[in-house]
């Protein structure tokens, strides 16, 4: 499949899927990352049910992404080594030091963290250097997956180096506003429980739709036609 990828284009990560079928169906739509919940607490706890010689048959232009929360170090290399895993998303508190190891073992490194109505972006500058990407997520009472969105606008004076993934909450209704989102940093999105029909498993039809727009809305920046 030829996806219209330009190099304005959002990256796209889908999170949260667990069955082989459901994980096949969503890497056909060719998004960037794919993520899998490594948090036995989830409803899409990945586990148990993901098979890792599925991850390795995938193209490499998908990299495929653990997301742990405040698992010792130790566990998130091994994890991320049985299953073949390019990279780690932590939701918790690992430090930067944290993050620094895991890229230096060779690890692509996504650190969340958890935005309510106020950002203290400065506080996040100890860990400038050691992630390739932050991601801002909506504060709620679960981890993640909350389904909740958050004043996108607190991003607004963004000023540190590292580029960044906007999640929490983000449903195909926002698809076309999230083309057109130009908020310093912003270099993708995450779509997770607002694509599901049941925990942990994705509709791949609305993901087909969504990514589509998002896609032709970056590469045609007035472009509104729906797909
Ligand atoms: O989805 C989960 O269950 C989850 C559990 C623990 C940590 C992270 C989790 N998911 C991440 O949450 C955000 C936002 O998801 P949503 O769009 O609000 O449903 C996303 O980055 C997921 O990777």
């Amino acid at each position: 499949m030829t996806s219209q990828v330009s190099s304005k284009s959002l990256l796209i990560k889908v999170c949260g899927m667990r069955e082989s079928a459901n994980i096949a169906a969503v890497a056909d739509l060719e998004p960037d990352f794919l993520g899998f919940i490594f948090y036995p607490p989830s409803s899409r706890y990945a586990g148990a049910t993901l098979r890792p010689e599925l991850l390795r048959a995938l193209p490499a232009s998908v990299r495929t992404i653990g997301v742990f929360v405040d698992e010792p170090i130790g566990r998130v290399l091994a994890t991320l080594a049985s299953f073949g895993l390019d990279g780690a998303q932590l939701h918790g508190q690992e430090t930067p030091a944290q993050c620094a190891q895991l890229r230096a073992a060779g690890y692509l490194v996504i650190k969340s963290f958890s935005v309510g109505k106020v950002l203290e972006l400065e506080s996040l500058r100890p860990y400038e250097g050691s992630c390739d990407y932050f991601l801002f997520d909506t504060h709620g009472p679960a981890r993640g997956g909350n389904g909740l969105t958050f004043d996108w606008e607190l991003l607004r004076n963004y000023t540190l180096t590292t580029p960044y993934l906007l999640a929490g909450g983000l449903g195909p209704e926002h698809a076309v506003e999230l083309t057109e989102l130009h908020l310093p940093g912003l270099v993708g999105v995450d779509l997770n429980s607002r694509f599901e029909t049941a925990p942990g498993l994705k509709d791949p039809q609305r993901l087909r739709t969504a990514l589509a727009r998002l896609r032709q809305g970056r590469s045609g920046r007035n472009s509104r036609q729906a797909v």
